[in-house]
């Protein structure tokens, strides 16, 4: 396959190229937005990508080897602030790579529920309803298929028979298929089950033209980081400052638009060191304020989960897709539009949290992982220094809703969980409660232990959360403009006004169909 073309040539501080659009992330949203723009041959168009290029890499190609990547040169790995309800232990992980998080992740593959939809109308995102949506999801380029036959490991369809006994929930073959409140089932996932390799976005999207050179206007800057928007006097945005592997700087200039499409904590990040965020935080750490943002870092959103482990009797069998191929939706509000508990089952004691409070890990194991689909806390991201080079700080606020709703879903969770280990066919497989344990039994106990054993299902989302374009704390408006800058788009994770009860990169796909289109638009 043809490597990708050229990466920056970068002159400090001279004057650089200048394209129809900038792309800033070639990511999940970033690489359907850079492709889809592309299509036009008169278009030219900069995709910016602070990572290097997945193609020929089989460490990101293969999902299966997707834990192998976290925590590696290929990983921002950010930490969390102090998290007094939760785990402030947690890392999160985002991908620094071509296809960004797209090309480290599991890739299973939720179309949004309509209610999730609806919930943004709500919000504010007028003309983002499910009837609208919907037909984007067969837009999408990815190969997105049920898990193969061969890789249903035997364990992982005793479970979803026992959560069906236990729970009394439909077995969901094709979560795709139709709206669900409830169901066990093995997951859709975005790969091709013959070869374990990943579709993500940069594989389904920009691989095939980079071989085909067929997108004569599309440049890709690899390795090169986007350090700030550049605004003029008249408040719109007519390039990015990026600077290249080796060092130098230059600026890439925008005819018609800059897209933001960095993710959902460096999208926030680079608006707030270009000056366009809350005056407040701006004026202490000595940003020149741009425009007066207040909602820019605000609504950080996550899907936070525990976790349940179970030694087996014995090894289990080895054949997976990526070791948490099924999972279970459970709806325990019946005034609920959609699930309100999900589980991932994995095939692999999973206790990377548990350890740290003194559990030890089983030789041979299963997991089960309760989060919670929506959750009520909210977190905020904000700048600690003017430095491009200092990480945010993440402070997710995890488990301080007022009503306690996120932690007492987790703890239901465990209760539910113990319910299906106890069922047949999956109680065989099973000789104890690793952690747990069944010695923690009432509400108090759980709480404390699903709190501090938490992770996260690596969803943060909603730091530049779409709105009406009245609505003063809203980023960007339902045609993703940054409100009061022109020229300047948002389209990732970080629009979503709330985080759907699903797994969200499908969501994250079809905002960059959508966005493509808006752009088209004009
Ligand atoms: C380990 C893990 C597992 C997950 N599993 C699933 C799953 O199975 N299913 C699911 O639905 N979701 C999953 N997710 C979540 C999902 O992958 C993300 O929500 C989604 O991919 C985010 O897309 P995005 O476009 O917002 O950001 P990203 O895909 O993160 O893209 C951002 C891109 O911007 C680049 N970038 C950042 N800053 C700069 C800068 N300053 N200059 C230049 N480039 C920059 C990054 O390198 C990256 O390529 C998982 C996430 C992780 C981390």
């Amino acid at each position: 396959m043809q490597r990708p073309s050229p990466t920056a040539r970068a002159t400090a501080d001279g004057p650089g190229e200048v394209f129809d659009y900038v792309v800033v992330g070639g990511g999940t949203a970033g690489s359907v937005i850079a492709s889809r723009l592309a299509e036009d041959p008169d278009l030219t168009v900069a995709l910016i990508e602070g990572g290097p290029s997945d193609v020929d890499r089989p460490e990101v190609l293969t999902l299966r080897r997707w834990q192998g990547l976290l925590g590696g040169e290929l990983d921002y790995d950010y930490p969390t602030v102090a998290q007094p309800r939760g785990n402030s232990l947690i890392r999160h992980s985002r991908a620094r790579v071509l296809g960004g998080c797209s090309s480290h992740n599991t890739l299973i593959s939720f179309r949004p529920l309509p209610s999730d939809w609806e919930e943004w109308v709500a919000a504010g995102a007028e003309g983002w309803g499910a009837a609208a949506m919907d037909p984007y999801f067969d837009r999408l380029r990815n190969r997105i298929t049920p898990v193969g036959e061969a890789d249903r490991n035997a364990v992982a369809r005793d479970f979803v028979t026992a959560a069906g006994e236990a729970l009394g929930v439909p077995h969901v073959e094709g979560f795709n298929a139709a709206p669900f409140v409830e169901g066990a089932g093995f997951f859709d996932l975005a790969y091709h089950p013959e070869t374990n390799q990943r579709s993500s976005a940069s594989a389904a999207y920009l691989h095939p033209h980079l071989a085909a050179g067929d997108r004569p206007g599309l440049r890709l800057f690899l390795e090169t980081r986007a350090l700030r928007l550049e605004v003029d006097a008249d408040g719109r945005a007519t390039g990015v400052r990026v600077r290249g592997a080796d060092g130098a700087t230059a600026v890439l200039g925008a005819r018609r638009e800059v897209v933001v499409c960095a993710g959902a904590v460096d999208t926030p990040r680079l608006l707030l060191l270009s000056g366009i965020g809350p005056r407040e935080q701006l004026d202490r750490l000595g940003i020149e304020v741009r425009h007066d943002l207040p909602g820019v870092g605000e609504n950080l959103l996550d899907h936070p989960e525990s976790v349940i482990v179970w030694e087996t009797d014995g090894p289990i069998p080895e054949n997976s897709a990526m070791d948490s191929d099924a999972g279970l939706f459970v709806r325990r509000d019946p005034a609920s539009p959609g699930p309100d508990l999900m589980f991932h089952f994995y095939q692999v004691p999973f206790t990377d949290n548990p350890e740290r409070l003194g559990y030890r890990r089983p030789a041979h194991g299963v997991s089960l992982t309760p989060n919670v689909p929506k959750p009520r806390s909210r977190g905020r991201l904000y700048l600690t220094s003017a430095d491009p080079d200092v990480l945010p700080a993440l402070d997710f606020r995890y488990f301080t809703d007022p009503g306690d709703h996120d932690a007492r879903t987790l703890v239901d969770g465990i209760r539910l969980a113990r319910k299906v280990a106890a069922t047949e066919p999956l109680a065989s497989w099973l000789v104890r409660e690793v952690c747990p344990g069944p010695e923690l039994n009432s509400d108090e106990e759980l709480s404390a232990y699903a709190r501090r054993a938490a992770h996260t299902v690596y969803h943060p989302a909603g730091t530049c959360r779409m709105g009406a374009a009245d609505d003063r704390d809203a980023v960007v408006d339902p045609a993703l403009r940054v409100r009061g800058v022109a020229g300047l788009r948002v389209a990732d994770a970080s629009v979503f006004p709330t985080i759907p009860a699903v797994n969200p990169m499908v969501c994250v796909l079809m905002v960059g169909e959508r966005a493509a289109e808006l752009l088209r638009q004009g």
